[in-house]
């Protein structure tokens, strides 16, 4: 009997979460840029869908924000003098510095890494790579403490491998699992590892988009699958259609997602899709027939509609075999053709039977859905055994966390704020907290 499963590790929002309108390429990051934002309600819906999650059977953990501002940045960056002459500094001469240092980006863990199974990896360990994001400078400053965080939760070296990240340079633009798909029987077994790339970095003859940036590149993947010690037929490299990058699906969990048998995407996610079914089906072998290619139609749901309501950025879990259910945002409620579509896939032939809608607004309203806020890692049971138990979330933890929140967090902030010295001493202090909540052990800067 194969008793592996798959975890999804949720960013808890960070005290300082705000719009500043970071992200070239995302539209919801652009649109709302100035907004004031609300950092207790964020962490908040946050922990309501990890519980709900819980309360369902599955297996959820907790990955811990990072310290922001981030003041070592800045003093690199060459401001000096106490921290909050840095702040002040910083805020008079280059506030958008400020912004970008002080953002709780990290909450979409879905960008925090890419992460292979024990049953792909030649080593038979769980690998992990923390993505650069190196196409934004705000995102670029994470992969250290992610590291740091993941090391603290997947602690034991004879299960679970971690690398550095790949160098910070375009070249080896790295996204993470927001890219990365695994397709499997059960999840303790071989899978497929697919692997979504924006564009080709040693190769200017080849697609890409003109308007917005193409984050992630097919060199990063090939990096990543090596490092991980993947088999080349186990991985299928795929493109992004360039034109939906320009449209704002500046990463394809915007437009597909997937899990163990099934991919669902939208018939103009990538760039060639009959290679991508040929390449998927290929990898997949004998008993192709199992594996459900589930493609929208524009004329069902347009591109625009996908990037407004988030419907693929979802959750697809297996409560069973050929038996998933979809966790959304709100926003795919309240767009009728995406709704329609819903309902009629709950009804057809296909292994989804239920949507469940959760309302992340706060997180959404900065481009960030269900699938950005999570890391999933698929693990046998005695791996499962080997997580810090502190960070795995249960009626105890949601109480610890949700009184945790009340005590620390700010329900208003505007970007002035952030040169305010009091919010970086109420975050430190809330981090402090948290990384004995979570037993942790000190990953943050402050600390040592
Ligand atoms: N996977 C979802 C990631 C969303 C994230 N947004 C941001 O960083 C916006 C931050 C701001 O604009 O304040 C991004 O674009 O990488």
């Amino acid at each position: 009997m194969n008793t592996a499963t798959e975890a999804n590790f949720d960013g808890l929002v960070g005290p300082t979460h705000n719009y500043s309108g970071l992200s070239f390429g995302n539209v919801a990051s652009l649109n709302n840029s100035a907004r004031p934002s609300n950092p207790k309600a964020a962490a908040k819906q946050g922990l309501v869908k990890m519980k709900a999650l819980a309360d369902m059977g599955f297996v959820q953990g907790v990955l811990a924000p990072h310290e922001r501002p981030h003041i070592p940045t800045l003093r690199r960056l060459g401001f000096s003098g106490s921290d909050a002459n840095i702040l002040e500094q910083a805020a008079k001469h280059a506030p958008k510095l400020l912004a970008a240092v002080s953002s709780a980006s990290c909450m979409w863990t879905a960008n925090a890494a890419t992460v292979s199974p024990s049953g792909d990896t030649s080593d038979r360990r769980v690998h992990f790579t923390p993505a650069n994001l190196v196409n934004k400078f705000h995102r670029s400053i994470e992969h250290e403490t992610t590291g740091a965080i993941l090391r603290a939760t997947f602690r034991d070296e004879q299960y679970f491998a971690h690398h550095p990240a790949l160098p910070s340079v375009d070249h080896f633009g790295d996204e993470g699992a927001a890219n990365h798909t695994r397709f499997c029987h059960g999840y303790g077994e071989q899978g497929i590892e697919f692997f979504v790339y924006g564009m080709e970095a040693f190769n200017n003859n080849a697609a890409k988009p003109a308007k917005f940036p193409a984050r992630h590149t097919l060199e990063a993947s090939q990096a990543v699958a090596r490092r991980h010690g993947l088999s080349a037929n186990q991985v299928v490299y795929a493109q992004q259609n360039p034109d939906v990058i320009d449209a704002g699906v500046f990463h394809n969990d915007v437009i597909a997602v997937g899990n163990r048998n099934a991919h669902f995407y939208h018939q103009e996610a990538f760039l060639d899709t009959t290679k991508m079914k040929q390449d998927l089906l290929k990898a997949w072998g004998d008993r192709a027939s199992q594996l459900h290619l589930i493609e929208v139609p524009s004329h069902a749901v347009s591109v625009q509609d996908c990037i407004q309501s988030y419907l693929f950025n979802s959750q697809l879990l297996s409560r069973g075999d050929d038996d998933m259910v979809l966790v959304v945002p709100g926003e795919c409620e309240n767009n009728p053709a995406v709704w329609a579509y819903l309902n009629s896939l709950v009804a057809g032939q296909s292994p989804i039977n239920e949507i469940k809608v959760f309302d992340l607004k706060q997180s959404m309203s900065n481009g960030g859905g269900p699938a950005c806020l999570r890391l999933r890692v698929a693990l046998t049971q005695t791996e499962q055994a080997a997580i810090n138990p502190s960070t795995i979330m249960n009626n105890t933890l949601f109480e610890r966390l949700n009184i945790w929140v009340d005590k620390h967090y700010r329900d208003e902030l505007h970007e002035q704020d952030l040169a305010d010295p009091q919010l970086l001493i109420e975050s430190r202090t809330a981090l402090d907290e948290l990384t004995k909540i979570l037993d942790l052990g000190h990953v943050y800067e402050f600390q040592t």
